[in-house]
């Protein structure tokens, strides 16, 4: 059976409180098996979450950090401080973050570079926006983020690395690409990973997909050949649906 990860991604949502009640809800459903768990949650909450979540199915994942281990950045979190308190796996430059806080390719790449040499394990996010889409450029954008971000990688940490294709204008819209459409994309992006290493190591990626994934359309998603998992917002905050997306892995 393949390899299915679920990440929740809360972006700047919930009160320690909340995030709590969220685990304590999720923890005793989340199935394990083939399909993995992750909540990614506001820098605040990440050690309370982790020990939560110790010993269960579910993993947390912090939602950016920097490259560098240390030094003067005000306002930054470096990798070694989210493996000093148990997170292990960060969310890699995703849209919201290259379009509010500048975040490029380049960055993208050092930030990928770090969750590897700290033992993280990486989500990286690529996707086009809709002038880009209706103008045909999908492919080059994402092919070209994606050789961006996994640029200097070993094969095996090519493997490790989890991709996240979300479409930008299929974030917080309700608008889900067809499957078939994010199949394309998922399909075309592990094809660019074996042109860059091989067809062998492309196979183990784990590619999900995001942008308005809920429990109504998660079994149409993951039925698709390359859609490996889901990186969802907010259809991730009740607890409720995000074990029933999590369910949705193990069928
Ligand atoms: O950006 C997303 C997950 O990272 C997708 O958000 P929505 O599921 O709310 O569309």
């Amino acid at each position: 059976m393949r390899k299915v990860v679920i990440a929740g991604n809360w972006k700047m949502n919930k009160t320690l409180a909340e995030a709590s009640d969220f685990m304590d809800a999720v923890i005793p459903k989340a199935p394990g098996g083939n399909t993995e768990a992750i909540v990614c949650a506001p820098f605040v909450h990440l050690p309370a979450l982790v020990e939560k979540a110790k010993g269960s199915n579910v993993k947390v994942a912090a939602q950016n950090m920097h490259f560098e281990e240390s030094g003067a950045y005000t306002g930054e979190v470096s990798p070694v401080m989210l493996t000093d308190i148990g997170v292990t796996h960060v969310v890699i430059g995703h849209s919201e973050r290259r379009e509010y806080f500048a975040e490029t390719d380049e960055s993208v790449n050092q930030k990928t570079k770090a969750a590897f040499a700290h033992g993280l394990t990486p989500i990286v996010c690529v996707g086009e926006t809709l002038e880009q889409r209706e103008a045909n450029e999908t492919m080059d954008v994402v092919g070209n983020q994606v050789k961006k971000a996994l640029a200097g990688l070993s094969d095996e940490q090519v493997t490790q690395t989890i991709v996240a294709y979300e479409p930008i204008w299929a974030i917080g819209t309700g608008k889900t690409a067809s499957s078939e459409d994010a199949n394309e994309v998922c399909a075309k992006t592990r094809k660019v990973i074996a042109e860059i290493t091989s067809q062998g190591i492309a196979d183990q990626v784990v590619i999900q997909y995001g942008g308005s994934v809920k429990p109504a359309n998660i079994d149409e998603l993951l039925a698709q050949s390359d859609i490996d998992g889901a990186l969802v917002g907010g259809a991730s905050l009740e607890p409720e649906s995000f074990v029933q997306l999590v369910e949705a892995g193990t069928k």
